[in-house]
């Protein structure tokens, strides 16, 4: 995992150069992690975020306030304590749990002395370490720089290369001029090829949809279970791990209930406060969540209740804002193995709805099997058709996308009575015995 770091002129990038192990371990990064927090937050999470960013956390201050200090994020007696306290648990960062306006960044530099990170940069630091598919590096790249670019902040040092030299300069420019020029071209170079990438997801997709498989895709916050749940349903080995974010690219597996089959897409996860820069890179990723006919919505229900909620809330903000709030979906309370019993008599009351499972034991699903069949059941239509023995092909067409089917062998053709999904009856529609659909 990529450290992040500081160089001469301040800004933040990865670091992905190998060092030694004795180098690596006392230029590893102790964070003092500051929040400006309403009653009832915490900064585990932030915590977390760094862990999995491999800083380590040695201090932490909080101050309750409506809002950050305009100026300064946290008022000015506390920024003194923060100071003091820094030094003392020898930290070389300090990192903040909200997205930092540059004027914030600055004056808290200025104020406390050490270099400042803020939440944004963190998140965008873990992407940029766990993007392994071209797409992902272009998409995490893209939000990079167009974060950096709006703070006005330096370059990375491969773009440096990439337009470094003699006559790059225009007359007249300034450093930080052509840093921006340079970041203007490359974000344009990044757009131009994710939307070549998103062309082809959308080819991609349109195959799918031309097999009339229903698509369900697997929604919410990261580390809820999205990756174990995906494979417990379809006994497939995405990778799974403890850390947030883990899971970047979409990875669509087939699933059967009752011998229908179904497309399963597995995604990345989401965050509160997720930087709206990897919400607009992400754009062709996360068009698999907004075209799906059904979302599941997973949520860790092992969380403390007020924790669960807010999760529950950015899930369904975040779907929103992508365009999926109006989508179909089922409420998937997963790690319930992990509940005593009087937090599992408590799920009921705190989400009607749900559907209780254990992606880990395999308990509950069954039910959320049933609970998908029957969220597209109502979206089937009832057929009877007449296919004459010529057409084996379109009969072998209906074995797999109908699941149950009833056949009979006569002598103008094979009869079928099927429950398909509307457009697939509607491509039989000529075969249908009455000439039209049955309705259901
Ligand atoms: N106890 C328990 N742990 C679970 C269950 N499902 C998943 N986990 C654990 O939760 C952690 C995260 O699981 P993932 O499947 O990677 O979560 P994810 O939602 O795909 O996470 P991202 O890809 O990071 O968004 C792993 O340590 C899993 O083993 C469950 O039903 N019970
Ligand atoms: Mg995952």
């Amino acid at each position: 995992m990529g450290q992040m770091q500081r160089s001469r002129n301040g800004r933040t990038a990865p670091n992905r150069v190998g060092t030694a192990p004795q180098q690596q371990a006392r230029a590893k990064q102790r964070a003092y992690c500051i929040a400006a927090l309403e009653d009832g937050d915490d900064l585990s999470e932030l915590q977390e975020l760094l862990r999995t960013a491999g800083v380590a956390v040695v201090g932490q201050a909080v101050q309750h306030r409506d809002r950050p200090h305009p100026n300064t994020y946290l008022g000015p007696g506390k920024l003194l304590e923060v100071k003091e306290a820094a030094l003392a648990a020898d930290a070389n960062v300090v990192a903040v749990d909200d997205e930092l306006s540059p004027r914030q960044e600055r004056n808290l530099e200025k104020e406390l002395g050490i270099p400042v990170v803020d939440r944004t940069t963190v998140i965008l630091d873990i992407f940029a370490g766990h993007a392994n598919t071209a797409e992902g590096k272009l998409q995490v790249e893209l939000a990079q720089l167009e974060y950096n670019l709006a703070r006005m902040r330096g370059l990375w040092t491969h773009l440096e290369r990439l337009g470094g030299g003699i006559g790059t300069r225009g007359p007249g420019e300034s450093q930080i001029e052509t840093d921006r020029r340079l970041a203007r071209d490359r974000i344009s170079a990044l757009k131009r090829r994710l939307e070549h990438v998103k062309g082809t997801r959308a080819v991609q997709r349109a195959e799918r949809e031309r097999a009339h498989l229903p698509q369900v895709a697997l929604a919410g916050y990261t580390n809820a279970g999205k990756s174990t749940l995906l494979n417990a349903l379809t006994g497939s080995e995405v990778g799974v791990r403890d850390r947030l974010f883990h899971t970047l690219d979409p990875t669509t597996r087939q699933l059967q209930i009752d011998g229908r089959p179904y497309l399963m897409t597995d995604t990345v996860g989401f965050i509160r406060k997720l930087p709206h820069q990897l919400v607009d890179a992400f754009g062709a990723t996360l068009e698999e969540t907004t075209r799906a006919d059904l979302i599941l919505h997973v949520l860790d229900a092992s969380a403390p209740e007020e924790e669960g909620l807010a999760m529950l809330r950015s899930v369904e903000d975040t779907l929103e804002e992508i365009g999926a709030g109006e989508r179909p979906r089922l409420l998937v309370l997963n790690k319930i193995d992990a509940l005593d019993e009087a937090g599992r008599a408590a799920l009921p009351h705190r989400h009607p709805r749900g559907i209780p499972v254990s992606a880990k034991t395999g308990e509950g699903l069954e039910a959320l099997r049933d609970a998908i069949e029957l969220a597209f059941a109502r979206t089937l239509t009832s057929v009877e058709l007449l296919l004459p023995y010529s057409e084996g092909g379109r009969l072998a067409e209906l074995h797999e996308v109908a699941g149950d089917l009833h056949r009979e062998d006569t002598a103008e053709g094979v009869r079928v009575v099927a429950r398909l999904p509307a457009a697939v009856a509607e491509r039989f529609a000529r075969f249908a015995v009455d000439g039209r659909p049955l309705a259901s």
